[in-house]
């Protein structure tokens, strides 16, 4: 079946779309990366985006327009990414607002803004989307979900294989040996806190609005790191609890930025953010040791692009082999549309999408909801497709 899946994480850049063709077992299916292609939003309405996510508060009149605006950038990518309407299906994570994990008894929400049913019409595609809601009805964390989609696709090697993402939030998959008294572990998975979140913020605070981010770490290679800092904030509550866990902007943004600036002595900007990524580093060298012993670190996520962040890996994460996901065909700004393409898949064979162990969940669902195009316009019913235990896709 050719999928396209389409993403927008946390750093509210754009959309990253990836047609994509998936056959043979779900859980090691058979997989072609035809094509991938990245929509950049538009600059306001990724400042309202991450206003949004900022906890900045907006009237219902301008939700409504921010969910009709991602629906159709969602679209642009999808059309530019598969202009021959060669999809049969498409998986859409939509944009976060805001990520609430379960805590103290109360079970978790989180809000991935889109109009599906209006994106199935667009594409005149089935869309299946608002994939983290099963998993937090029951009981779940509802993120992070790519690493069953890691380990369907990238498989096993002869040790523990991390994956991680240096997107806005670093999270990390542990995949099991293929051999050995440890192949039958679960995969394991979650946020470790933040990549890119905070750097972004500070670049834009000490850049006045003109630059998003920090280019290969060019501004932080001028600052010297304050490492007892950095061992101060590895000691604080999130970094020190266990796994089951997730985060976002709601726990790593403005206001955490700002009170970390305030502790940065002489609050220089290249000290500043040489610290920071330092310190998103470091939080990920602190996190495996919570896992299984891995022998490598695939990475992907924007985050690659920054050669100080990758060195930082390097030199605190010794001892492990760090790689670019890239390595395996699978390209740094791909891997999560790739994997939601995948969990549409999923959704449309009837396929369990979660990992109790990674999310924490009561048990496995299949993930997401799907729209189907009302005009009589759909390109095709999904010949192929098994018939779903309802019949759907009949
Ligand atoms: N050339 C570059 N140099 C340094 N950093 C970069 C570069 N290009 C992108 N980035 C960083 O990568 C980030 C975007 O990465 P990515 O698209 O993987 O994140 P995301 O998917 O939005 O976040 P998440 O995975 O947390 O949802 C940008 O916010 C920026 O910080
Ligand atoms: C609520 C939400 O959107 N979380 C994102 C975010 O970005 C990275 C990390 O935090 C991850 O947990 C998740 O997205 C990826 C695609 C996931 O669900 O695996």
């Amino acid at each position: 079946m050719r999928v396209l899946g389409l993403m927008s994480g946390t750093s509210a850049d754009g959309v990253d779309a990836v047609l994509a063709s998936f056959s043979g077992p779900p859980q090691r299916p058979r997989w072609k990366l035809e094509k991938h292609h990245f929509n950049p939003y538009p600059a306001e309405l990724q400042r309202q985006l991450i206003g949004v996510g900022q906890g900045q508060s907006f009237d219902s009149s301008t939700l409504l327009e921010l969910a009709e605006a991602v629906t159709e950038q969602q679209a642009l990518a999808a059309r530019a990414c598969d202009p021959q309407g060669g999809a049969q299906l498409v998986g859409c994570h939509g944009q976060t607002l805001w990520h609430r994990p379960p805590q103290a008894g109360q079970r978790g929400a989180s809000w991935q803004l889109l109009q599906g049913p209006l994106l199935a019409e667009l594409l005149a595609t089935p869309v299946v989307f608002d994939f983290r809601s099963a998993d937090l009805a029951l009981g779940g964390q509802g993120a992070p979900l790519v690493p069953p989609a890691d380990q369907a696709l990238l498989g096993r090697c002869g040790g523990w294989r991390a994956v991680l993402n240096l997107g806005g939030i670093a999270n990390l998959t542990l995949i099991p040996p293929a051999q050995g008294p440890e192949s039958c572990l679960p995969v394991r998975g979650w946020d470790c806190g933040p990549a890119n979140t905070l750097l972004d913020l500070a670049t834009m605070h000490f850049s006045g609005g003109q630059q998003s981010y920090d280019a290969d770490g060019a501004w932080a290679r001028q600052g010297q790191i304050d490492e007892a800092l950095i061992q101060r904030w590895l000691a604080e509550p999130y970094f020190q609890s266990p796994p089951p866990k997730s985060t976002g902007r709601e726990l790593f943004g403005q206001a955490d930025l700002e009170r970390r600036l305030a502790e940065v002595k002489g609050r220089d900007a290249a000290d500043a953010l040489a610290t920071l990524t330092g310190f998103s580093a470091a939080v990920v060298a602190q996190e495996l040791g919570h896992g299984p012993q891995a022998i490598e670190l695939l990475v992907a996520g924007g985050g690659c692009r920054n050669s100080l962040l990758v060195e930082q890996l390097q030199h605190r994460c010794r001892g492990l082999i760090v790689r670019p996901l890239a390595e395996f065909g699978i390209g740094e700004a791909e891997r999560e549309a790739l994997a939601f393409a995948l969990l549409a898949w999923w959704h449309a064979l009837g396929h369990q999408g979660n990992l109790p162990s990674v999310t924490g969940a009561s048990g496995g669902a299949v993930l997401g909801l799907c729209a189907r195009p009302q005009s009589g316009r759909c390109k095709r019913t999904l010949r192929g497709a098994p018939r779903r235990r309802w019949g759907f896709w009949a």
